[in-house]
């Protein structure tokens, strides 16, 4: 969609979902390689990289810190000049909007720099999230941070490296942002943890990747989203069809932990698999399921769950708090809103399916994931007649992750009727 309304009705597929859905690539391994090879001593050309709000961040913040980056959105490619560490311009300016990567992995990042400043500031949202924790850590590095939370100043010493301590347990990102920059330190880091970190297979997915840089590839090819596929998992139960997911990659050495999504549904009985492909299966009851590993596809779940049969239990979650929004009380609030009976706690949602109630216009918070699980459940032909009966609000809050994603429903739903 080049151009967004503010407000888009979802048109129910009549029929059930056919045809292909290629994903994009995948947003948390497109900012770790800009990452991984902005630090390599050679030029990286990544391929199959995410285009989106996030990852244009990233770029924008690589080339104010005097990395040459070249981008072909067409070829999905991004070439970096790797500088082994060493980051190029002393002071700059670093937006990073609401992307959580960007965020945390930059503020790490600056700091190898000795002798650098830099002037840090995200979105409103942004300003809300976690990062004191990181800058603690970087503070017991040498470096001094202006305040606790966006907007800060960071004036950076290098990092000698040694014993630092850390509490991840609001964001895995601020783990994986002190293990990135860890070989260039004058000796590696020597993370001690407090607390339970969060997401811990985006920490596997950083060490995994570390390992593979630390190779000096001079291409790297980004595996495609396994968090948007999950969308498309949810359409092919919504709409009782089947589809291709290209650049879907089930295999167990997949370095995306959202995968496990798919095999939660297929252990459910929701969904089969086979290569690629991604068809519903008969069950149809809800789902109880513990979320903190693979928490961005929780809400992938909670918004089809009124079609479910029996309640759906979603535990380890209280995280997800403070990412984009405040996705648990979101959730709970828009589903009440279609007529859901709703318990709510700290750490999980429980959702009792009651009949949805029509001509709602969802509320999106600028959180990517409630226009786009919301936009699935309203593939849903309620009424039976193919007439909407759920609009998204600010459908363009999709971009921070997946840009072509109205587009591609739209071209599913012609294609399948
Ligand atoms: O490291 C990453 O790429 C991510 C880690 C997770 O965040 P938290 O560790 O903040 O839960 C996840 O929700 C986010 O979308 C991407
Ligand atoms: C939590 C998310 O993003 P971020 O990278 O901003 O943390 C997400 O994409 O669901």
């Amino acid at each position: 969609m080049s151009s967004y309304p503010p407000t888009l009705p979802i048109i129910p597929f009549t029929q059930p979902v056919r045809g292909q859905a290629p994903l994009p690539g995948s947003k948390s391994i497109t900012n770790r390689a800009l990452i991984l090879a902005a630090l390599s001593p050679r030029t990286v050309t990544l391929r199959g990289a995410l285009f989106s709000r996030d990852t244009r961040i990233m770029v924008a913040a690589l080339r104010a810190l005097g990395f040459t980056v070249a981008t072909d959105e067409a070829a999905l490619t991004i070439t970096i000049e790797g500088r082994g560490g060493e980051i190029p311009v002393r002071e700059a300016r670093i937006e990073v909007g609401n992307a959580g990567t960007a965020a945390r992995f930059l503020t790490a990042f600056v700091c190898l720099r000795p002798d650098g400043l830099y002037h840090f500031d995200g979105d409103e949202a942004m300003r809300r999230r976690p990062i004191g924790a990181l800058l603690e850590a970087l503070e017991s590095q040498g470096a001094r941070a202006s305040a606790r939370a966006f907007p800060f100043t960071l004036a950076t010493a290098g990092l000698p490296g040694g014993p630092v301590q850390l509490d991840a347990s609001e964001s895995s990102q601020l783990l994986s942002a002190l293990l990135m920059v860890s070989p260039h330190a004058r000796t590696p880091l020597d993370v001690q943890l407090k607390g339970e970190t969060v997401s811990r297979p985006f920490v596997t997915m950083t060490e995994r990747m570390i390992a593979q840089f630390a190779a000096q590839p001079a291409d790297y090819a980004i595996e495609g989203d396994a968090t948007a596929a999950s969308y498309f998992a949810t359409l092919a139960v919504v709409t009782e069809g089947g589809l291709d997911v290209p650049g879907l990659n089930l295999a167990p050495d997949a370095l995306q932990g959202d995968i496990e999504f798919f095999r939660l549904l297929t252990a459910r009985g929701l969904i089969r698999t086979a290569g690629q492909h991604v068809a519903h299966a008969p069950a149809r009851s809800g789902v109880i399921a513990h979320f903190n590993d693979f928490s961005d596809t929780f809400l992938s779940l909670a918004a089809i769950s009124p079609l479910l049969d029996g309640p759906t239990k979603i535990v380890g979650i209280a995280h997800t708090r403070k990412q984009e929004t405040d996705r648990v009380a979101g959730m709970a609030r828009e589903l009440t809103r279609l007529g859901q009976h709703v318990i709510e706690t700290e750490d999980a949602l429980e959702i009792h399916p009651r009949p949805l109630t029509p001509d709602v216009e969802i509320e999106t918070y600028h959180d990517h994931r409630f226009a786009m699980s919301f936009a699935i459940l309203g593939c849903h032909d309620l009424r039976g007649d193919g007439r909407p009966w759920l609009t998204i609000k600010d459908p363009a809050c999709c971009t921070k992750t997946f840009p072509a994603f109205f587009d591609l429903l739209a071209s599913l739903r012609s294609g399948s009727h």
